[in-house]
């Protein structure tokens, strides 16, 4: 008897609706405590803040990501962090915490990040751009980012190389069988019964055994990169591997401990950048604003010298802030309750069932933003020109508590290194189906992707030739 579910069942949401997650937010919206419940799926999804801190905070122990997720993405990540729960989870969060708060993971971030623009993204956008006489070549900037993230996240997590980015190669096995996993263990979760897949799994049937090969792809390359390392010494390498390699001695979980990491850092980066650059193409003074800052913080026509001018591009940071909080890549994340409990609104939430919260509809609320909520203004992040971040459970785009995502400054340097490049150096135009829709329309799957990608045609800005030399001195 209930509309939502029947309106679920009969997909007679999509009449009104382009996405799930803008129907939901519609629902979360008009409800008085931000909350729903799908009975059919088990599932109470909040955009509440209080009850966001609750879950993910004050009661950690007691919404875990549990089973049902980790069986889901089980084949393909094994053990590693993004994967599990209580002391598995501790040790590897203690590790990486550890790794990633040196100053030379980080300079060694820096360093593969700017190698990859300057010398991978940076010629291809040029390769392609229109000219005077010539029309250029019409791109899928989503694709170029998913190419850009997976290049940095390899070299960055296992000191690999895939030159995803040098379009004239063909795609090494190893992305495509990590595309291909992906994909497959996102498909898991849409099937109306877990049983489906395990039944397929069970009789190696369709996708299922297509996983299995692609999983087997990824095990032999991951396992024989670590046996080499061992053999050749992995102590004066700098990438995520080598690092753990110094604390764990079990192959097959360096293995995955490492493919939580791009897994993590991969799809996530590229739908940060896709709707960005969605969004500047349809607010010119922000990509005005961005270039004035850049010119007055590190000069005009001059390279970015250090990791500390990134540091002082406080608008950069709030125009990316708030183009994730109107489209964050992972729209909304759930965790599973152990113990009957209730949520800082009331909401009873039975022992077993899904409770999960929803970052998108959270951007889209007036209590939580105010009435200009839909509206892309860098400006509320700043208080005098400085950046200002807001509480992490109002904004849990990186989620928040203790499970707070691990790469999130990785993740700022990235975005922030792109965007300006990109910025300063091209004029960016959508074309095709893009600049005349006001909201993108997304694919189903772990984080946001623009289906039909992002058609767009480049043009490169007259600079003088110091902006063409090495990024970063
Ligand atoms: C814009 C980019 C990114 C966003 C929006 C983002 C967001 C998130 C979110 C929401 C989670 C929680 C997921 C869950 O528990 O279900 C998470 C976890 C995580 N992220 Fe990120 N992430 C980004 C980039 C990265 C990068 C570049 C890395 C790697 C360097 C990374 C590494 C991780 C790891 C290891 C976890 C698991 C943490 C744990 O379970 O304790 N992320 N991220």
């Amino acid at each position: 008897n209930c509309e939502i579910c029947d309106a679920y069942l009969t997909l007679s949401w999509s009449k009104q609706f382009d996405n799930l997650c803008d129907w939901f937010t519609y629902l979360l919206k008009k409800s008085p405590t931000n909350t729903i419940h799908i009975h059919v799926l088990g599932n109470t999804i909040t955009a509440n803040p209080d009850n966001v801190e609750y879950m993910l905070k004050t009661r950690f122990d007691n919404f875990p990501k549990g089973k049902p997720f980790s069986t889901i993405l089980g084949d393909l990540l094994g053990r590693g962090i993004f994967n599990v729960d209580g002391e598995s989870w501790r040790f590897q969060k203690k590790m990486a915490s550890l790794e990633l708060d040196r100053s030379s993971i980080r300079s060694y971030a820096l360093e593969i990040i700017h190698q990859v623009i300057e010398h991978r993204l940076v010629p291809l956008l040029s390769s392609v751009a229109a000219t005077k006489d010539q029309n250029g070549v019409v791109l899928d900037l989503q694709d170029i980012f998913r190419r850009f993230s997976f290049d940095s996240m390899c070299r960055f997590s296992f000191g690999l190389d895939p030159r995803c980015l040098e379009l004239s190669l063909p795609l090494s096995e190893f992305s495509v069988a990590f595309d291909l996993a992906s994909k497959l263990s996102a498909e898991r979760a849409m099937t109306v019964s877990p049983l489906i897949w395990k039944i397929k799994r069970w009789l190696n049937l369709g996708s299922e055994r297509k996983l299995k090969e692609a999983i087997k792809i990824i095990d032999i390359l991951a396992l024989d990169v670590i046996k080499q390392r061992r053999k050749m010494g992995f102590l004066t390498h700098k990438d995520l591997l080598s690092r753990f390699m110094r604390t764990v001695n079990d192959d097959t979980y360096l293995r995955d401990i490492v493919i939580s990491f791009l897994l993590a850092g991969r799809d996530t980066v590229a739908s940060a950048l896709t709707s960005f650059v969605w969004l500047l193409a349809k607010h010119p003074h922000v990509v005005s604003a961005v270039r004035i800052e850049a010119d007055t913080i590190v000069g005009p026509n001059q390279n970015l010298k250090s990791f500390e001018q990134l540091r002082q591009l406080h608008y950069l940071q709030a125009a990316l802030y708030e183009s994730m909080r109107l489209y964050p890549p992972i729209q909304f994340d759930s965790k599973f309750c152990e113990e009957d409990d209730v949520l800082p609104d009331g909401t009873f939430v039975k022992s077993g069932t899904r409770v999960t919260y929803h970052p998108y509809a959270m951007g889209r609320i007036n209590e939580i933003w105010g009435p200009d909520c839909l509206e892309f203004k860098p400006e509320r992040w700043l208080r005098d020109g400085v950046f200002y971040p807001e509480n992490s459970f109002k904004y849990p785009v990186f989620q928040a508590g203790l499970r707070v995502c691990l790469g999130k400054e990785m993740a700022m340097v990235e975005l922030k290194s792109v965007a300006l490049s990109l910025v300063r150096r091209f004029e960016i135009e959508l074309v095709a189906v893009t600049p005349h829709r006001h909201v993108p329309r997304f694919s189903p799957g772990l984080t946001a992707t623009f289906s039909g990608g992002l058609p767009v045609l480049v043009r490169e800005r007259v600079l003088s030739p110091s902006l063409h030399d090495n990024f970063i001195t």
